[in-house]
């Protein structure tokens, strides 16, 4: 400083100095020199200014730039920074980076049910657990809404990182309490590793959150890894996905009916609805593929609109049928559907719309959309069946039911899942707990019906444990609607009453 003031007669620049108190702080300092008419310095003229507020305002744009609002986590930007100073370490020591990406589940219907406050408390808590389960060394950053990325630089092996991903699984989904709800998310976490699953930021992060898809199709609440499988899976999904979402107008979807026999008399008593996607390069679409996809587009509201739609068009073609106009259909609802506040309300339009009797719909929710959240699950069913539909359990028996809830649960009826049938009579455990889920129904006056029955044994098993109600290969298999109005018919001749 003092080199230059000397040379060039002027300074300037920021220094340390010393309140007289003894603090130091940062210092704008302006020095020129005043000097004779011999051209020799004669005074030091020093213009000064305390830079302490500057300093805190600039940290704290700096900050704002680089932190999340919310969560005070890192955000995007300073994520990128440190993902690529991590990728430049890994290639100079030959080491590995892995990027975690999380997701946490049912997010969405938190923040809608109760609301923007709860749905932000509720982040503060997921950053900070996410954070004391990683080392000070590691990156947390809440990439945007519900999801954060996490930045392990340096891991030894793979085996470390699915302990981490372990850790943060269980951290995140333990209950918390915001206000007077205790809630819960879980996380789904995709992880992909430097230099294995690829090269750059970009490719790294896509293939992260690749895994953590797959991790959400894979019930949620867990980790995957990326793989190169993987990835094609997507692509075929992303697929799916963009030509499901014209089937409807395409008409490429159409029902099939499987009847559901009253065993004791041989007569059809109703039929379960099933969704067919014929698509002319993709072939023929199993729903057990394409519905959850439905579900995760955001599809599955209008295609089950349309489900009963063309259900209530079927009836009343056939309204003046002595059996058909007689029959109750069921149709299955999934837990989407059953979250969108709107969906009574096209229940009830369509019922008032095609004039279809309420009394004659049965809806089917699986036991497990149910059990994911009991509390959430009463409302919309209770609006339902005020409508005057029925409401049945499905797949009853594979969702942990609470007999508590049971009770409360505005249902008609319960569907024993068709993994209890399948070894009936060889697996004696089989029958002890179909005659239970019997045996609850009636104590609980419900009615029960099995599916999936597909012998004689089974049939006769089913007759003696008092379940009078069926569906299965053995009667029938899903049939097209002209099929289905054939067998209904052959089967009013062969079983009436001579
Ligand atoms: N939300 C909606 N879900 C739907 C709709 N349509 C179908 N689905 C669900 O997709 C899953 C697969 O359905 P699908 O391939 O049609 O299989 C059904 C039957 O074909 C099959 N079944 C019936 N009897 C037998 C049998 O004896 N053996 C055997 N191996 N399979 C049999 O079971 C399926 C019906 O199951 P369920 O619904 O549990 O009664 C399925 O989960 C459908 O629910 C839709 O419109 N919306």
């Amino acid at each position: 400083m003092w080199e230059q003031v000397r040379e060039t007669g002027y300074w300037k620049g920021e220094i340390w100095n010393r309140r007289k108190d003894g603090t130091v702080f940062p210092e704008w300092l302006t020095i020129t020199t005043l000097s004779d008419g011999a051209g020799h310095i004669c005074n030091y003229i020093a213009i000064f200014s305390d830079a302490t507020s500057y300093k805190e305002k600039e940290e704290r744009i700096q900050h704002m730039a680089h932190h999340d609002a919310l969560t005070g986590l890192p955000n995007r930007t300073l994520m990128q920074d440190r993902l690529e100073m991590a990728i430049a370490k890994a290639k100079r020591i030959h080491g590995n980076v892995a990027i975690l990406f999380i997701d946490l589940d049912r997010f969405k219907v938190i923040n809608d049910s109760l609301g923007h406050h709860y749905g932000d408390m509720l982040l503060k808590i997921v950053a900070k657990r996410l954070t004391s389960v990683v080392r000070a060394s590691d990156t947390v950053c809440r990439q945007g809404g519900d999801e954060f990325i996490i930045i392990l630089p340096e891991v030894e092996s793979i085996g470390d990182v699915a302990h981490i991903a372990e850790k943060l699984l269980k951290s995140v989904s333990e209950e918390c309490r915001v206000d007077n709800e205790v809630l819960k998310v879980s996380p789904s976490i995709g992880i992909s590793l430097f230099p294995d699953d690829g090269n750059d930021i970009a490719t790294l992060i896509k293939n992260a959150d690749t895994a953590m898809y797959h991790a959400k199709e894979s019930g949620r609440a867990n980790f995957q890894f990326f793989t190169e499988r993987l990835n094609q899976i997507l692509l075929q999904r992303m697929e799916i996905e963009r030509e499901l979402s014209m089937a409807i107008q395409r008409e490429q979807l159409t029902l099939h009916y499987q009847p559901q026999i009253d065993l004791t008399s041989g007569q059809v008593t109703g039929a379960e609805a099933l969704l067919r996607w014929n698509h002319p390069t993709l072939g023929s679409v199993s729903p057990m593929k394409f519905i959850q996809i439905a579900e995760e587009a955001g599809l599955i509201g209008e295609i089950g609109v349309w489900v009963l739609g063309q259900v209530f068009a079927f009836a009343a073609r056939w309204n003046r049928h002595p059996q058909l106009s007689q029959l109750v259909f069921s149709a299955n609802v999934s837990a989407r559907q059953l979250e969108d506040t709107a969906f009574a309300e096209s229940v009830e339009r369509l019922l008032n719309e095609s004039g279809f009797p309420a009394d004659r719909l049965e809806l089917e929710i699986t036991e497990t959309a149910i059990m994911e959240d009991i509390q959430r699950s009463i409302p919309p069913l209770t609006e339902l069946k005020s409508l005057g539909v029925k409401i049945a359990i499905d797949d009853f028996g594979t969702g942990y039911s609470s007999l508590n809830y049971l009770k409360r649960l505005p249902i008609s009826r319960l569907k024993i899942d068709r993994s209890f049938i399948s070894d009936i009579p060889e697996d004696k455990s089989d029958e002890r707990i179909t005659h239970a889920i019997i045996n609850l129904a009636q104590s609980l006056n419900l009615e029960v019906i099995a599916e999936g029955v597909e012998s004689e044994e089974q049939t006769r098993f089913l007759i003696e444990a008092g379940c009078l109600n069926a569906q299965g290969f053995f009667y029938a298999r899903p049939l097209a609607e002209h099929d289905f109005v054939a067998f209904v018919e052959q089967s009013s001749v062969t079983n009436s009453p001579s």
